[in-house]
């Protein structure tokens, strides 16, 4: 929280309010942090917590720690070092970073200079072919999973940036995809907004079958991100996901959509043996994670807080970010008699003869 304060003197204020907001009211936003404060933890006690260890694994691999960077677009508007900074704090910290499709370095070079893995979030581009050279120039590039975001047919109305009254994404340099044929023309670089510029270019008409159709172009595994129903997390696995994201976008795209740690345990309970289930959401504490894992996921994502870390500091301040979470797992690990993240588990919540 301190972060986020320093940051918000750092940054001009559309930037401030681009990064800060979300859609409409900010129902879901508030509620996506409050609904974590409603959940109490049953902790144990007289367990050895003398060595607590944060490993885990995420998609059959070790991870250093239960949490992963959410895809952010615009790294470049909270730090000029943009996303090498979050790469280069990521690998530092032994997780992994998602790199938006609306990155603001090139995903070769982000990857070329990483020291852990990069997951690419994909937008599908109306124009198949575009979206298919990005899946083929992303893989070739090294990355080691894909992510498509299914909770954005069209952009949420963000009133805060309509307020600012500036056009940030006229400011911008897409250096991931300004390359594109797509691009090459001032009508889809320059001449639109940010909304503008989404509604046209990227498809609002998919459906499961593109999952298919994705699945058929790469050897990657495919995660749905802005999953927050169960039956849509069986569409998911169904049509080939390797693991679910329960996630509304940060409250920034249809706003009364339930907060994430709400939404959490019916996915789990109908496709949690069958994939990974990552969460993300106002999570800043602890005893977030503690509580998101308690509830079945295997792993959490966050995303404004690397923003915060990435202003104040660029690597080192997502590092910072990243050391304090990790201290405030950790504590909240012994306090609760689990010293492994496999001794996290749903009686935390609801012990039995309660
Ligand atoms: C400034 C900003 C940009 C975002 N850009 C993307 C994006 O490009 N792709 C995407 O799938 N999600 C994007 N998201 C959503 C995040 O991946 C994530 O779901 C959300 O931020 C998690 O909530 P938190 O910020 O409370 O941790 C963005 C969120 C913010 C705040
Ligand atoms: C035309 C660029 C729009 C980028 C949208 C990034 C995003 O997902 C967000 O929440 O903002």
């Amino acid at each position: 929280m301190d972060f986020e304060s320093i940051a918000r003197e750092c940054l001009s204020q559309p930037i401030w309010n681009y990064f800060a907001s979300g859609a409409n009211d900010e129902i879901t936003l508030r509620n996506n942090r409050e609904a974590f404060s409603r959940i109490n933890l049953y902790y144990k006690v007289l367990v050895d917590v003398n060595e607590c260890s944060l490993q885990t694994q995420i998609l059959g691999q070790k991870n250093s720690i239960p949490i992963l960077i959410a895809p952010l677009a615009f790294h470049k508007l909270a730090h000029p070092d943009g996303e090498m900074a979050t790469a280069r704090a990521a690998g530092a910290q032994g997780t992994i970073m998602i790199l938006s499709t609306m990155s603001t370095t090139p995903v070769e070079e982000v990857v070329a200079n990483a020291s852990g893995p990069i997951w690419f979030q994909l937008y599908i581009y109306r124009d198949r072919a575009v979206t298919k050279a990005l899946v083929k120039r992303v893989e070739a590039a090294g990355c080691s999973a894909l992510v498509l975001t299914v909770d954005a047919p069209v952009m949420g109305h963000r009133e805060r940036d309509i307020r600012s009254g500036v056009d940030l994404f006229a400011e911008l340099q897409l250096e991931n995809v300004f390359a594109m044929d797509v691009y090459k023309t001032s009508e889809n670089t320059r001449n639109k907004n940010m909304a503008e510029h989404f509604a046209s270019l990227f498809d609002p008409s998919i459906t499961w079958k593109d999952i298919e159709w994705l699945r058929s172009l790469t050897k990657l595994p495919v995660i749905v991100k802005g999953i927050i129903r169960a039956d849509d997390a069986q569409h998911a696995v169904c049509s080939g996901a390797s693991g679910i994201i329960v996630s509304n976008h940060g409250g920034r795209q249809l706003d009364t959509a339930p907060a994430t740690i709400d939404a959490l345990s019916p996915i789990v309970e109908s496709v949690g043996k069958s994939a990974d289930i990552f969460l993300d959401g106002g999570i800043l504490r602890g005893t977030d994670v503690i509580k998101a894992l308690a509830l079945g996921a295997n792993a959490v994502l966050i995303g404004r807080p690397v923003l915060w870390g990435l202003a104040v500091g660029g690597t080192e301040g997502v590092e910072h970010i990243f050391k304090i979470l990790r201290n405030e797992v950790n504590l909240a690990m012994a306090l609760c008699g689990c010293p492994t993240i496999a001794d996290i588990k749903y009686d935390l919540l609801r012990p039995k003869n309660r």
